[in-house]
């Protein structure tokens, strides 16, 4: 079954993983459509003058149409924890990834919103991504 799905990934919090990124929004589209592709895009390192109400706006749309949310949270962004609190307050089915790391931990804001009926699960992974992708799709 075809679904809409948000994918949340840092931009203005840093773009160490938007190959990361892209890989993870091509294994998406075999669930649905991504509203989010532009995330991965190289272009939008040198586009950060575009109106920021328009941004929040068009996203918030595209959250409100989403039937799932897909959170890369390794690399810390204020937008992606914002995105993830939104989604979970209009109820969302959310997945949250994270790679593990010596000397760093996911926000206790993420982690610990698991849980007690709580519309967000949290992955930590390597390399199984597509058995997690495959897992949570089947699961809405
Ligand atoms: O230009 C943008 N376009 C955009 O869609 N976003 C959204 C999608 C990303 O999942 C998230 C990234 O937030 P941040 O830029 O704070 O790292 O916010 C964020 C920005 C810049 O903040």
């Amino acid at each position: 079954m075809s679904r809409n799905i948000y994918f949340a990934g840092s931009i203005r919090g840093g773009r160490d993983d938007r190959e990361l990124y892209h890989r993870i929004i091509q294994q998406l589209k075999q669930y649905g459509q991504v509203f989010t592709e532009h995330v991965a895009d190289p272009a939008l390192e040198k586009d950060l003058n575009t109106d920021d109400k328009e941004i929040h706006d068009r996203d918030m749309e595209w959250l409100h149409k989403s039937d799932a949310l897909v959170a890369e949270c390794t690399q810390t962004s204020l937008g992606v924890g914002y995105e993830i609190g939104r989604a979970v307050a209009l109820n969302k089915k959310i997945l949250c990834l994270y790679r593990p790391q010596t000397g760093k931990r996911l926000s206790a804001m993420i982690r610990g919103a698991e849980g007690d009926g709580s519309p967000l699960i949290c992955k930590d992974y390597k390399e199984e991504l597509p058995e997690i992708l495959k897992t949570f799709f089947a699961s809405l």
